[in-house]
């Protein structure tokens, strides 16, 4: 069964690649980053997750590496919204790995989806909250599904 609707994953894979303003890997680990921070201010726990990342400095080449293959993962579940069954693999595959952690609490990733849902729409022409909402909000339960 699909994820969401084949229009809102077309919206929403529209908003994806405009957001990454031309492929620029480079704004993207920064935008990412900038989530990150958000998320360890309000929830300083978090912070020691990321020691091996570097998680004490957001701004560090490390941590915005990180930051970029959050958004390149995001990326990939989006694009694959058209193939119910790969994304399917797709999120339980970084359900299992952010389980394996150990303390990453659903809470954690709530806040960044909410802070992304408020903040998206900035980089993107005709942004569609609904759409988002219908597809990206399957995404993120399907990863935190194993989370506490
Ligand atoms: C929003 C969706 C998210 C996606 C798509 C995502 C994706 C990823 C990816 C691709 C990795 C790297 C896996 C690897 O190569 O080993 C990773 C690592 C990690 N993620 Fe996430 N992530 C997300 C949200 C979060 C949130 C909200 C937290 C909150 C604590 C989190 C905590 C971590 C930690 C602690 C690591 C391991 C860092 C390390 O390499 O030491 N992630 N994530």
């Amino acid at each position: 069964t699909m994820w969401c609707s084949l229009e809102d994953a077309n919206s929403v894979m529209d908003s994806f690649r405009q957001s990454r303003n031309g492929d620029n890997a480079i704004a993207a680990s920064k935008g990412f980053a900038a989530y990150f921070a958000g998320m360890m201010q309000k929830y300083p726990e978090t912070t020691a997750l990321f020691t091996y990342v570097n998680g004490a400095d957001v701004h560090s080449p490390e941590f915005r590496a990180h930051s970029l293959r959050v958004a390149i993962g995001i990326g990939i579940c989006i694009f694959a919204l058209h193939d119910p069954e790969v994304l399917t693999e797709i999120t339980s595959h970084l359900a299992a790995q952010h389980a394996a952690v150990g303390g990453i609490k659903v809470a954690y990733f709530d806040f960044i989806r909410q802070l992304m849902r408020a903040t998206f729409g900035q980089f993107v022409d005709n942004f569609n909250l609904d759409a988002w909402d219908n597809c990206f909000d399957p995404i993120i339960k399907a990863i935190t599904a194993r989370l506490d």
